[in-house]
């Protein structure tokens, strides 16, 4: 760990990652990049570069990306690890987390996030404010799970996939890779073809 900190990305999503790691008081300074020059500073904290630029930085920073795009997201950080960043996990002080669960790099939980027993959270995931997982999940590297989604036991979510806003998903279901989930959907039955489903139960669009 060092012991200042760069996120990438300073606008909504980079705002909250900032908040939290303001909260968790463990760097000297922190500070962003982001490829709008127009943004000089962002939470009263200033925007040293462009994203291109952290390599610049990796022996002086850990380094977060606050990218809400999954693939975008995994594209930065898996250059970053290449080049032997350090990438740490970001968890707000207000989440309950159970036993054995484990948060892989570049991981953010927000405020009022539930992470039951035995669930493992893969790299780069966003877990958004107050969603909840349930013990014995699955949950793959670069995944969204977005604000009040709620997920039952013994969920698997693919890689790269985002469940939406205020969504459900039953226990014992396995969502594969590459998925988008819609606002309040609900999944009854396993997705095992990457694509866009909505409603309730859902049904797939695109
Ligand atoms: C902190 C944060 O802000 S985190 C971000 C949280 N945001 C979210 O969770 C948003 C999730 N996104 C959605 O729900 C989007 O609607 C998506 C990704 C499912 C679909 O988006 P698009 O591909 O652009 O689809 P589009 O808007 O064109 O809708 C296609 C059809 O599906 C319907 N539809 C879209 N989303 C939903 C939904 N959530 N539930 C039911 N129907 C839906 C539309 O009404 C439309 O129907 P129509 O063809 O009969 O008019």
């Amino acid at each position: 760990m060092k012991n200042r900190l760069l996120i990438i990305g300073a606008s909504g999503h980079g705002k909250v990652v900032a908040d939290i790691a303001l909260k968790m008081n463990k760097w000297l300074s922190i500070a962003f990049l982001d490829n709008n020059e127009s943004i000089k500073s962002s939470m009263g904290l200033e925007v040293i570069g462009k994203s291109a630029d952290a390599l610049k930085y990796i022996e002086d920073y850990d380094i977060f990306v606050a990218i809400g795009n999954n693939a975008t997201r995994e594209k930065i950080q898996e250059k970053l690890e290449v080049a032997g960043a350090s990438i740490p996990v970001l968890v707000h002080p207000n989440v309950v987390i159970g036993t054995e669960v484990e948060l892989r790099i570049g991981t953010v939980i927000m405020a009022g996030v539930v992470i039951n027993s035995s669930t493992r959270i893969g790299k780069g995931c966003i877990i958004n404010t107050g969603s909840t997982i349930d013990h014995d999940n699955v949950i793959e590297d670069y995944v969204h799970i977005s604000p009040g989604a709620n997920l039952a036991g013994n969920v698997k979510v693919g890689k790269g996939s985002w469940i939406g806003i205020g969504s459900a998903v039953s226990n014992n279901i396995n969502i594969t890779n590459g998925c988008k989930v819609g606002a309040g959907s609900v999944v009854v039955k396993d997705i095992t073809e990457s694509g866009t489903y909505v409603g309730v139960p859902v049904r797939k669009i695109d």
